[in-house]
């Protein structure tokens, strides 16, 4: 039986300890960017779950859709097919799942498989129903800044000062889920590194995260992996960039970084660099 990392707080609802926590990724999935197929079959995507609880993961985010680019969306019924079975299992060892969906209807059937959370990338404006049924359930949610599907929402990616309405449209998010009934005391936002946004927005972004404070709620941050580190650390030679899987130390600077400009929790594919990582910054920022 799994046990927490650390003395959980649930403060409202959202999972709260005294550092950043860490949310282990299992893309239950065959296309996603980072690692999509790795995990596709429930044995594979379970025995996954649990070893990134082991590595130290405070929670696991399951999701069967990816989200990537380009991206097709499956069906309703598939994407359900994809978690129930390994949210039901990791449920069943103890450990606090989100289920990362922006489909009502596949978020109420993994809240009875035993998901604690629903992270939804867009925020609610993918599914009407959404909103309703957090309120309903009073589900701690994630509310993601997104402005459309992965299949061209980088057509997306306009902005004059990408911070400046990022925070706007996620305040716009707050007053939408204000408006449904949501205790706002158990919603986390999210900026949605690469959701409609190029690398000079993710950084920009990242660079000003302290200026998210003015909304008044616990913020993720899910750098992992992302191309934008790719790109980052591009063969110089080739100008190749790196490989999705070689992002991990770049991933965990970003925990490092995000943790010690506030951030509630950060998402990684690989845990244990980042539960490192959190960790040095929450020592580092104690007197
Ligand atoms: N809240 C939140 N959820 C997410 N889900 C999927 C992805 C896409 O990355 P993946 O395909 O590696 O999971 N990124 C986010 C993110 O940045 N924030």
């Amino acid at each position: 039986m799994w046990v927490g990392t650390e003395a959980w707080r649930h403060v409202d609802g959202l999972p709260v300890v005294d550092r950043c926590l860490v949310m282990g990724v299992v893309n239950v999935t065959p296309d996603s960017f980072s690692d999509g197929g790795e995990w596709f079959e429930p044995a594979a995507a379970i025995k996954h779950g649990r070893e990134l609880l082991a590595e130290g993961a405070d929670l696991l985010d399951v999701g069967g859709e990816s989200t990537r680019p380009g991206a097709e969306r499956p069906a309703p019924e598939e994407e359900t097919r994809r978690v129930l079975p390994v949210i039901e299992a990791l449920a069943a060892d103890g450990a606090l799942i989100s289920v990362d969906t922006m489909r009502a209807g596949v978020a109420a059937l993994a809240l009875d498989a035993g998901a604690v959370m629903i992270n939804d990338v867009s925020g609610g404006q993918a599914d009407p129903d959404m909103h309703a049924l957090v309120a309903e359930r009073r589900t701690p949610y994630v509310c993601m800044h997104w402005r459309g599907h992965s299949i061209d929402m980088q057509n997306k990616a306009e902005y004059d000062d990408v911070v400046a309405e990022v925070i706007a449209e996620l305040g716009e998010r707050i007053e939408a889920m204000r408006s449904a009934g949501i205790d706002l005391s158990r919603v986390a936002l999210d900026p949605g590194l690469g959701f409609a946004k190029n690398a000079d927005h993710n950084w920009e972004i990242l660079r000003r995260l302290r200026e998210f404070a003015v909304l008044e709620r616990p913020l993720l941050i899910g750098a992992s992996r992302k191309a934008f580190l790719g790109r980052l650390l591009a063969d110089e030679q080739t100008g190749e960039p790196r490989p999705a899987v070689r992002r991990d130390e770049a991933s965990a600077a970003v925990s490092a970084l995000a943790a010690a400009a506030g951030a509630w929790c950060v998402r990684a594919h690989a845990v244990a660099p980042s539960a490192d990582a959190v960790r040095v910054a929450k020592r580092w920022g104690t007197v």
